[in-house]
């Protein structure tokens, strides 16, 4: 985790540096934009941005995207400055640290950003099988690919290759090629020259030269458009890399690691993926199983995002109780890994005192659930069933809450506070649902809307709920992330409140 702290942060740069560097944070400073922005256009990069409020944050965050660098940005000012705050924060600054600054809050921000506990949780035989042949591809310098469906863990997995491997002190660079579109995503793994297009004030390196030395993660790369594949198919073959605007060639010594939770193989008999490059990268293909297939998983992790969320929000110990335990392994996980860890996010703040039991639980896709499965046999009666479901003992999907995004007020950490009020909607059992439970009352609820407004609340509602991840959202909602964003657009355009970028859409790691 590269930490770049710009201004004097009001005299605490070297506290907050130390900070910083306990939590395993590498460090580095700069008191102008100017030098922030060179910093990050430069191989050293940076993945989150500490700026003191006085500078010009608004012209900060717009020079970012005028040069397409993807970075969270958080603004540090003395506690007490609200209103600086609320600028910052209206510049798009993510969050706001008070100064003088505090240990829990920074690791807590740093924490959010990087998401450093990349552990893999597992005990069952056939995600440990998926584990050890990992570690017998990690050491060499070979491409590998790794499969399975949305949220199985494919990140993770690349992470841990890349820390077994012999280039685990040499940076990991992340890039998800379908969270950026296919005009900035050539910049962003090959970088450009100072002018070589409207914005380019200066010339950036990609991702490919960040990651010299290191480990490239080619995240969903399926949904690379054919003119990148080609470019990039030259890279690796060639071992070097033409930033755009530049007519001399860089070398480059880059691992790759590709993801995809398409059927890569379908997609290059459909012409829509070339087969040279599919064998390029196919060296070693790592599938992982889905969380249905590893069931013994489920106990195991489900207690590791407990602790982890119980700690995060300062909950003292929680601990599932058996009923609870019973209604997670009896689930679908259609999202899995990811599914889970938001269910269990969501049961952490619902849950009162120690004990977390399935009223606490919340299956957000239960509707999802194909009929005869596990999750579809359980009777709304039973004591395992979901306590928050409507009359026919499912869960609103559309309208279930979300984990809480941190929030934006000023001298917030990332962490989330417990609800102080639920909707009635989610209210302990017996509470009346909106009806969404019952299939004819759904339906019947819909009728005199237009198909174009129950698209909108189904696409917005399903954004909120992964967290504002296009990526996520697109692939629940069955449909490509560039309908998803030109649908977006549409929202935002016709003045609707459209939900913000999640944090693991940022182009790094
Ligand atoms: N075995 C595991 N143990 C602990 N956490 C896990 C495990 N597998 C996945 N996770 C967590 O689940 C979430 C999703 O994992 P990850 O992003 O690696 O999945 P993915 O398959 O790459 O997702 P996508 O298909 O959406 O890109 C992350 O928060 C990750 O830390």
């Amino acid at each position: 985790m590269r930490l770049l702290i710009v201004g004097t942060l009001e005299g605490y740069i070297t506290a907050a540096g130390k900070i910083a560097m306990k939590r395993g944070a590498k460090v580095s400073h700069t008191d102008s934009i100017e030098g922030a922005l060179n910093a990050l256009r430069s191989a050293t990069g940076a993945d989150l941005v500490m700026i003191d409020v006085k500078l010009d944050i608004a012209a900060f965050i717009d020079s970012l995207k005028a040069e397409r660098i993807t970075i969270p940005v958080v603004a540090c000012g003395i506690g007490t400055d609200a209103a600086a705050a609320v600028r910052a924060i209206r510049a798009g600054a993510k969050e706001y640290l008070p100064l003088p600054p505090n240990a829990e809050l920074i690791a807590a921000v740093l924490e959010a950003v990087a998401e450093e506990s990349h552990s893999i949780v597992c005990s069952d035989p056939a995600m440990m099988a998926t584990l050890r042949l990992a570690d017998q591809v990690a050491p060499s310098d070979a491409s590998v690919m790794v499969t399975g469906e949305s949220g199985t863990g494919k990140e993770l997995m690349a992470r841990y290759i890349h820390r077994k491997s012999r280039r685990s002190n040499e940076p990991f660079v992340a890039v998800n090629c379908a969270a950026i579109p296919e005009n900035l995503l050539e910049s962003e793994l090959f970088g450009h020259e100072k002018g070589a297009f409207t914005g380019a004030v200066a010339r950036r390196l990609g991702k490919f030269e960040e990651a010299n030395g290191g480990t490239l993660l080619l995240d969903e790369l399926s949904e690379m458009h054919p003119r990148l594949q080609a470019k990039l198919l030259r890279a690796i073959q060639e071992k070097e890399i033409d930033r755009i605007g530049s007519s001399q060639p860089v070398k480059v010594n880059v691992r790759l690691i590709a993801t995809s939770n398409r059927n890569l193989e379908a997609e290059v008999r459909a012409g829509n993926f070339r087969e040279d490059l599919y064998f390029r990268l196919n060296v070693f293909s790592v599938a992982i199983p889905s969380l249905r297939e590893r069931p013994a998983d489920i106990p195991l992790i489900a207690e590791h995002f407990l602790k982890k969320y119980a700690e995060a929000n300062g909950l003292g110990d929680k601990r599932l109780t058996e009923d609870a335990l019973l209604m997670l392994k009896a689930h679908h996980w259609r999202g899995n890994v990811r599914e889970l860890e938001n269910t269990m996010h969501r049961a952490v703040l619902l849950s009162r005192g120690e004990e977390v039991g399935p009223e606490a639980i919340m299956l957000t896709s239960q509707m999802l659930a194909p009929e005869g499965s596990a999750q579809a046999s359980i009777p709304a009666n039973s004591p395992v069933a979901n306590p928050f479901a409507g009359p026919g003992g499912t869960v609103p999907v559309a309208s279930a809450p979300t984990a809480p995004a941190a929030p934006a007020q000023p001298t917030q950490p990332l962490v989330v506070a417990p609800p102080a009020a639920l909707p009635t909607s989610y209210g302990p059992k017996g509470a009346k649902g909106p009806g969404y439970g019952n299939g004819n009352s759904t339906l019947q609820a819909l009728i005199g809307r237009t198909v174009a407004d129950v698209e909108r609340d189904l696409i917005l509602e399903t954004l909120t709920h992964c967290l504002g991840n296009r990526t996520h959202a697109a692939n629940i909602l069955g449909i490509s992330i560039r309908t998803l964003r030109n649908k977006l657009k549409q929202y935002g355009d016709e003045g609707r409140a459209v939900p913000a970028p999640g944090n693991d859409e940022r182009a790094t790691a």
